[in-house]
Order: C-alpha cells, then structure tokens, then sequence
C-alpha cells in the first residue's frame, strides 16, 4: 500500500478537540489507556492462539514495554499482542468503533466542564494520546502477517486542519504494536523515567502482563581535571544500561491476598476498568471455593452511566479463566438488574473457549451468577446498614460508631439515587431474594419528602389497627403529594408511600406483601380502611351510599362510555371525585405509561368515586346542567391524576359553558 491520506469520522474530530482541550488537569490517564490497549491487545493474542498456538512465532512471552527518548521527545509503548492490519488500523484508528461512545460524542453539549466529566464514562481510549502528544505514530504488524505486510499510521490529531492521518505499507520483523507519542512542549515530563513509573505504579500495577523499562543507573560526571580527584566533576545523570526492568507487580490485583491491596488499589483497579474518575462505593473480593471455583472482585460505582436503562447495554464484568482474559461484558455473570456492577470474575472451572452460548447453559456459570448476587446484595445491605449515623435510643444512649463505618453514611442513599429504579426491576426478575430485595427498596412518602423510608421504616410507623402498607402510584412527586385519593389518609395522619419511578407500577405487581403486611394501593378497589374507620363513619357511608342510589344510577347512564361504575367513597375530603381501579384491573397510570410508550394498552375503564359531602356533588341533583356537571366531575378526576381528558376540547367546551 502506498501512502495515502485519509479523513478521520467527523465524531473522532469532535472527539480529538474535547480530549485535547477538557482533560488537561487529567493529563496523565493518557498511559493507563494506552498500557491498558496494550494489554488488551495481549489478551486477544492470547485467546486467539488457543487454537492457533503458531500465532505466538517465536515470541510467546507477553509484555509491554515503555521507551522514551529525552532528545528525540518521543514516549512509546510498545506490545507483542495482536497487533493491527492495514485496514484494521483504518478501521479502528479512524473511526469510533462503540456505538455508546460514539452517541455521547454527537450529544455533547459543548460545556467542557460537564463533557470532561462524562466523557470519563466512556473511556477516551487511544485518542487520549494526544493530550500529550502533537503527532502519533503508529506502526504494526498482525500476528501471523508477513513482515511487510506492517503497517504505520500517522496523524496529528486534525491540528493541520484537516483532521486528517495517513497510512502506508511497512516491514516490520517484530508482531504487534508500537504507539509513539511526539511530546508536545509543555508534557517533556513524560520522557522522564521517574514520572513514568510513577504513572504506571499508580494506574497500571494490576496490569497481568510485565510493563517494562530500560534500567537506569545513576553515573557520575567526568572528572574536571583527570588528574586531580577533588578537582570537582562535570554534573552526573541517569543513563540507560541496557537492561530490561519490570515496573510492574504484573500479576492481577485479584489474584493477590486481601491483605496485600490497598483500598487505592482497589480504587485504581475500578477507574481502569470503568473509566470513571470517581473512586466506587463499595468493593467486594472473594475467593469462592466449593463445587465450582472462582474469584469474584465486584464494585458498585457511585454514578450511573448514561446509558443506564437500557437494558440491551453490555454488563459490566469481565470474564477470565485461569488468569486468561476471555470476554468483556460477560452477561451471564450477574442478572440484568444488576447491570451497573463493575468488576471482574475469574473461575477455574471453565473451559477456555468457552463462548457467551455456552455461558448461557453452564451450571459452573450458574452457581458463579447466584454467588455474584448474593455477594452484591450483601454489599448493599452494609451500605444500608451504615447510610445514617445512629440515633439516641429511649434511654438517652447512642452507640459508639467506627471510623470505618462512619466513612460509609450517606452512600447508600447515593447508591440509591442512582441505581434505585434498576435494583426495583429485581422484584419481578429475582424470585429467590424478593424478600432481599424488598428491604432494600427505599421511597419518599406522605410525611417523608426524601426518598429514604423502608418498608420496614413504614411498618415500624403503621397506626394501631392499620392492616396494609398504602402507597401511590403517579407520574411525579407532586400529583402523587397532592392526590385526592390521599385525602382521607392525611386527615387520618396514615402515611402513605408515594411511588414515582416509572418502573414502580409493574414492580409492584411482582411485591404483593412485606413482611405479612400486604401492600395496598390506594387508587385500586374500594378503600377499606378496616379498622381504622370507627364504626359512626362505617354508618355515615352507607347511609350516603343509600341515599345516593338515584342520583348514582343517573351518573352511571350519563357517563356509561366512560366509566365502569359510579359509586360513594369515604376517601375523599376536600375533593368532589377521583379514580380508581378495580383491585385487579391494571392503573390508569400504567395504561396511559404503555400507551406514552406507543405500546397497546387494555382499555381501562376507571370507577368513579364521588364525595357525598361535597358542594358540587349536592348541587347534581335537580341542576337542568346535570350531563355536562357529570362530564365535568369525570375529566377534572382525571386531570387530577394527570391525565388527560378523551376529548381536551369538549371538555373546555363545558367549563366555559357554565363559566359565562
Ligand atoms: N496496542 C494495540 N494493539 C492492537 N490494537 C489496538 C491497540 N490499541 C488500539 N487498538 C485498536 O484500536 C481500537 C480503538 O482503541 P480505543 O482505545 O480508542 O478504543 P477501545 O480500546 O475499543 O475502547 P476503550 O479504550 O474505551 O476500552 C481498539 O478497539 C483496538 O482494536
């Protein structure tokens, strides 16, 4: 192939201009994402030799090594992995190969401050290269390639205005790849041997292949007069011996013991993995031994990625066997509604070319995914545990708390923020830790604003005589606070949970009780309040109830398209109707959520509930208005609940009828 120019995907531009002007103050991740596709490039050698063993030639000993030439300016990192083709390197050098990269790339709002933040999400990957550099090199050779079917690909990152790179044939004897980075002015730091391990001690120690670097030894200066030794010396300086060094531990953080790690470490291992530049919540490592064996590193992250309910989204833990990478977002792993979990599983069990079908059916793999959750919803019960310091008990005494768990108020109520909605779909997903689950759940309620009352919270606070736990469904907070189905359970002083998430209704099909306590919702079914209604308010209700029996038959014939029944209800207050469901039909909420959805929804038709004591409701009887106050009273119950009338205008249409 002759030289030839070639134009970067308009997303790698944007890309380049966002990694070289937002991640300055992070400069230095531009070798942990270089060492790490290095490493990368190793793993898939590795995989790919399995049944090819003749892909290693004469080379099998992986490794990275790190070069710098202070004269030159250049830092290189070079690998015996995969390394790339011709129309690889255009392919994956030219372009954004991950669909999520590439979509947050074309959103990006052009704020520096927030990119930067985001884009640690995605990883910047081998672009980051430019942050210190104003022109890469790139030369390869695939294994199994000839020798001069090399390739070198140079670019300088669009700084010529036209965002371009070029490419041509090379012979190259050695397999695999080497990134030269030519140092901008201000980043000569990083032809500096100290400064280099000091990265690598930082980002990349876990890295489970050797990183390399030439050996420097301290040498004296030449002496000033040869013949006279105290006549003083020219300066001294580092020099190269020739020898190769490892920086590196290089052996995987999971394989060392618990005690060997610090909590940095394990913070580092996190960001490499995640790209995230916050350290995660928490951490769990184990190593599991028993009918099938193998070592579990799990971390939960403390922010959601954007892509978080997207179900289809790639898990988020690798899989090795044996210390052997073989596959990135292993699904299997772990149940979809732990997604954002991060880490790493490497079991001894498996076969090495085992592929994501076989996964699917193994029992090893089985076990290994009922073991990950438990381990996960253990992680997020200490969390719980510790979200709020303890208060003083009845006697005036509080219990002493360690530094260790004061360190961890807070998180969970962070957790939650984030990954609350996803840990929900659990309950219709997770049958064996429902019950796990359910303790888990966090929401805000009729007297509680913050999103931090448990099902145990609420038990804990249930009135004498009070048989269920009531909750709400709405679209947000507010129409669920200001619901008139809650009337009656305000002026009761009966809590009721206000449930907001999108998620929750068909959640809350899968937790029919907590604890013996069953949950009820307040807009389903007749409200039965059992005993907490005393027994002159039972016989207030009939009486309504009988007295009503005429004017309830004409509210039926007149709004007989619209609702399944009309009835009396004690729930109301202050308002004159609402909406409920029967016990068994689906929710207005949901159906109205399906059909936002572009999803078929079942025609729901509501009952509508009607306060006898109400001004408007006394004023039906006789009023010559009588169809249009009917109407009226159906569409406001609807508006109430934030829906929509059927008929918007019809409905305006009435109002102002009476109105003028
Ligand atoms: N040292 C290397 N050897 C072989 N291929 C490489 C090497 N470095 C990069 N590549 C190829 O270039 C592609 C793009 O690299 P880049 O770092 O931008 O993204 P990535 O590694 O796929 O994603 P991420 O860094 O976010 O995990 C890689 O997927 C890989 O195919």
């Amino acid at each position: 192939m002759t030289k030839q120019t070639m134009n970067f995907q308009a997303e790698v531009a944007q890309l380049l201009h966002l990694v070289t002007h937002s991640l300055y103050s992070n400069k230095e991740i531009f070798l942990r994402e270089l060492i790490s596709n290095a490493s990368d490039a190793c793993d898939k050698l590795r995989f790919e030799a399995i049944n090819n063993s003749g892909l290693y030639e004469n080379d099998p000993e992986l490794k990275v090594k790190v070069t710098f030439d202070k004269d030159a300016k250049t830092l290189t990192i070079t690998d015996n992995g995969i390394g790339l083709s011709q129309q690889e390197a255009i392919d994956n050098l030219g372009t954004i190969a991950k669909s999520g990269t590439k979509d947050f790339v074309s959103k990006l709002s052009g704020d520096q401050k927030a990119d930067s933040q985001l884009i640690g999400q995605f990883g910047v990957g081998f672009y980051s290269g430019f942050i210190v550099a104003d022109k890469i090199t790139v030369e390869s050779r695939r294994a199994g390639l000839p020798a001069d079917q090399a390739v070198r690909w140079v670019s300088d990152g669009g700084a010529s205005g036209g965002g371009a790179f070029e490419v041509e044939s090379i012979t190259r004897e050695a397999r695999g790849t080497s990134v030269i980075l030519h140092l901008r002015d201000d980043a000569q730091d990083y032809a500096q041997a100290w400064k280099v391990k000091g990265i690598i001690n930082k980002y990349s120690d876990h890295i489970s292949l050797p990183i390399q670097m030439e050996k420097e030894e301290w040498k004296d200066g030449e002496l000033i007069n040869p013949s006279d030794e105290n006549g003083g010396r020219q300066p001294g300086a580092m020099v190269k011996t020739g020898e190769w060094e490892t920086v590196n531990k290089a052996n995987a953080i999971w394989a060392r013991a618990k005690k060997d790690i610090s909590p940095e470490q394990y913070d580092d291992f996190y960001k490499q993995i995640s790209h995230d530049f916050e350290a995660p919540l928490a951490h769990t490592h184990n190593r599991v031994e028993g009918s099938t064996e193998y070592t579990q590193l799990l971390y939960i992250p403390g922010k959601a990625p954007m892509d978080l309910y997207n179900r289809e989204k790639s898990a988020g833990v690798k899989l090795y066997v044996k210390r052997v990478f073989i596959m990135d977002d292993a699904e299997a792993l772990l149940p979809t509604y732990l997604r954002f979990v991060k880490g790493v599983v490497d079991s001894v069990d498996l076969p090495l070319n085992v592929s994501r079908e076989l996964l699917q059916e193994s029992r090893d793999v089985k076990a290994i995914r009922e073991g990950n959750t438990k381990r996960v919803l253990s992680m997020l019960e200490t969390l719980a545990k510790h979200d709020k310091l303890p208060e003083a008990g009845a006697d005036g005494v509080t219990d002493v708390v360690s530094e260790e768990d004061k360190a961890q108020v807070g998180k969970y109520s962070k957790f939650y923020a984030e990954f609350g909605a996803v840990l929900k779909e659990g309950l219709g997903e997770d049958f064996a830790n429902k019950e796990r689950l359910a303790k888990l759940l966090r929401f805000a309620s009729s007297t509680t604003d913050s999103v931090s009352v448990s099902l145990a919270d609420y038990k804990a606070r249930m009135k004498e005589g009070q048989e269920a736990i009531y909750y709400i469904t709405a679209d947000n907070a507010a129409a669920a606070k200001n619901s008139p189905q809650l009337e009656v359970f305000k002026k009761k002083g009966i809590e009721v949970l206000l449930m907001t998430d999108r998620v929750d209704e068909w959640a809350l099909n899968y937790l029919h009780d907590f604890d013996g306590t069953p949950m009820q919702s307040v807009a389903k079914g007749a409200v039965d309040l059992g005993k907490l209604q005393d027994e002159a308010e039972k016989k207030a209700a009939e009486e309504a109830a009988e007295a009503f029996k005429p004017l309830l038959a004409k509210l039926k014939e007149a709004l007989k398209d619209k609702a399944q029944d009309v009835r009396v209800t004690t729930r109301l207050v202050d308002s004159p109707a609402c909406l409920v469901v029967q016990d068994d039909g689906m929710s207005t909420q949901l159906a109205r959520m399906l059909k936002q959805a572009g999803q078929v929804a079942p025609e729901v038709k509501p009952v509508l509930e009607v306060n006898a004591e109400h001004a408007l409701v006394k004023k039906l009887d006789g009023s010559v208005h009588f169809n249009d106050l009917a109407h009226i009273l159906f569409d406001q119950a609807l508006l109430a609940e934030g829906g929509l009338p059927a008929d918007p205008a019809a409905y305006v249409k009435r109002v102002n009828a009476l109105l003028v």
